[in-house]
């Protein structure tokens, strides 16, 4: 008998990936898709179509079908025992949503294994390009739900976050509006994340409680449906997103159509998929006090909170692993492309180059001050490139070296000044996890080590959304018997120590942290004037 082992998936922004892990949490196979690679034919950049009003964004679903599709045909070729696997679980990029078309559920249920998915669901869809995170266009959607429900403090909290452009609620409002046809053809409206459950499923999989928080509409304290949110966006939506459930719950058994085409156990369960951000909590295994940082397409901070207080910035999210507490999320749009960009431009696209500049510059980087927004910024809304001499002057550019510098200091200076505002303290006890793909950079890891005066730890790998997944699959099999996932993951690998503050970092970057939230004020987005 094949020892028992459990998947994890991640149907992130620019590529699928997936880990399985035996009974020992070791990871014993990964694999990956990557969309504008593998799957030329959609033409996607970055996973993502980036529309010519340079707001809207969007992703076309029937790429993520072909992807699941071609990462399984890779892992069944790679002999892959599928049988083997118990339980299996997954992330999505969080706030991307999924419309399917009146009648889907059948050909979901009746999946003949003879054909690949993305053929079997070419016509399930009633809006093929998903809108994404990445997306800025519903701007009025935001402002006629927060006036709807009394406010944005209001909608923050009852949500967790005021309204914004990216959340779930304002992208059906959107659809609903400029499309209405399409949201009457659709009977099911999904989350990336409950979208991926339902492949397995064979079914609607229902919105994890987690994954629901980033919608404007789910009660976070109640874990209920707003009535007031969901009726300011669109008629009939309850009965189109189902109730949610916790994130820890199994949802059934995997569909007939893997059984038949990949051998999976008929035993197999599914247990509810979450966003990308919760499942990186449960991945890192965050506990109290720590601060988590996923380097990725976007930065994203999130810490565990007992006693949140939802503010006009960041997120306050249902807790993935454990229903009575929440998490916090800070989001920086312009994370690692923002990066990928100024290494281009700045290090002849080499990242070796890039570490360089880092180390042949000072840290505070004689005053010399930066913001960098290629995309219109969530924290806070800015966009455009910004730079500033010691004197707080503004400049047109900088030597490359102190550019880098500049761009990788105003990065990690922003998300300590915003998690501040957000309540949280850095203390003696901090620790930084940090994970994605810039946390393989020790040079950068300094930055922020630095920045934050606070030791910085990996973990071994930077899939943690993928990884966090796995881990809840196990969970899932056992939480109902109020195993924690503490209990469950007290195998994995120890977070490793990568880096620790130089000596005097406090004193440096305190005046620094000053004056970088005081020129943020200067760049901050005011539509009726052009930027500083
Ligand atoms: O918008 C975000 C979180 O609010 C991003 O981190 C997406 O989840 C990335 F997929």
């Amino acid at each position: 008998m094949a020892a028992p082992c459990f998947l994890g998936w991640d149907f992130s922004t620019q590529q699928l990936k997936v880990i399985a892990i035996d009974e020992r949490l070791r990871v014993i196979y990964e694999d990956n898709v990557h969309f504008d690679k593998d799957l030329p034919e959609f033409k996607t950049q970055g996973g993502a179509y980036v529309h010519s009003d340079r707001l809207t964004v969007t992703s076309p679903v029937l790429m993520w079908v072909k992807a699941l599709d071609m990462i399984l045909e890779k892992m069944k070729s790679s002999g892959f025992n599928f049988a083997q696997v118990r339980a299996l679980s997954g992330a999505g990029q969080q706030h991307g949503s999924v419309y399917w078309k009146k009648g889907s559920i059948q050909t979901l249920k009746n999946a003949s294994p003879q054909l690949p998915l993305h053929q079997l669901l070419k016509a399930c869809f009633a809006v093929s390009n998903s809108p994404i995170w990445m997306d800025s266009s519903t701007a009025s959607q935001c402002s006629n739900l927060e006036k709807a429900v009394g406010g944005a403090q209001h909608l923050a909290a009852i949500t967790g976050s005021r309204a914004y452009e990216r959340f779930t609620g304002n992208q059906i409002a959107k659809i609903y509006s400029q499309n209405p046809e399409a949201y009457t053809q659709t009977e099911r409206i999904s989350l990336v994340s409950s979208f991926a459950a339902s492949l397995f499923l064979g079914a609607y999989a229902p919105i994890d409680y987690s994954d629901g928080s980033g919608m404007n509409l789910l009660q976070i304290w109640e874990k209920v449906w707003s009535a007031s949110c969901l009726d300011a966006c669109a008629p009939g939506l309850e009965e189109k997103l189902g109730s949610p459930v916790p994130s820890h719950s199994v949802l059934g058994s995997i569909s007939p159509y893997y059984i038949q085409r990949y051998g999976f156990s008929p035993d197999c369960k599914v247990v509810a998929f979450t966003g990308d951000n919760p499942a990186s909590l449960a991945g890192m295994r965050l506990q109290e006090g720590d601060i988590a940082i996923s380097l990725g397409t976007s930065d994203t901070l999130f810490l565990w909170i007992q006693e949140p207080t939802p503010a006009l910035e960041g997120h306050i999210l249902c807790n993935p692993v454990d229903s009575q507490t929440f998490m916090a999320l800070l989001c920086f749009k312009n994370g690692s492309l923002m990066r990928e960009r100024i290494r281009d431009d700045c290090a002849s696209g080499s990242w070796d180059e890039f570490s360089k500049a880092l180390s042949s510059t000072v840290a505070g980087n004689n005053g010399n001050l930066g913001f960098y927004f290629d995309v219109m910024e969530i924290t806070p809304e800015a966009v455009g490139i910004h730079r500033f001499n010691s004197d707080n002057q503004k400049v047109s550019d900088f030597p490359k070296e102190v550019e880098i510098r500049a761009l990788i200091e105003g990065q990690f200076m922003a998300k300590r000044i915003h998690a501040e505002k957000l309540g949280y303290k850095v203390m003696p006890r901090t620790r930084i996890l940090a994970t994605g793909g810039a946390s393989h950079n020790k040079k950068i890891l300094q930055v922020l080590s630095d920045v934050f005066n606070a030791p910085v730890y990996t973990i071994d790998t930077a899939n943690s959304a993928c990884l966090g997944s796995a881990y809840r699959a196990i969970h899932g099999l056992v939480a109902e018997t109020n195993v924690s996932l503490a209990d469950v993951v007290k195998l994995a690998p120890e977070p490793r120590l990568a880096v620790t503050p130089t000596t005097g970092a406090e004193e440096l970057y305190r005046p620094l942290l000053k004056r970088y939230a005081e020129l943020e004020q200067k760049v901050i987005y005011n539509p009726t004037s052009c930027p500083v």
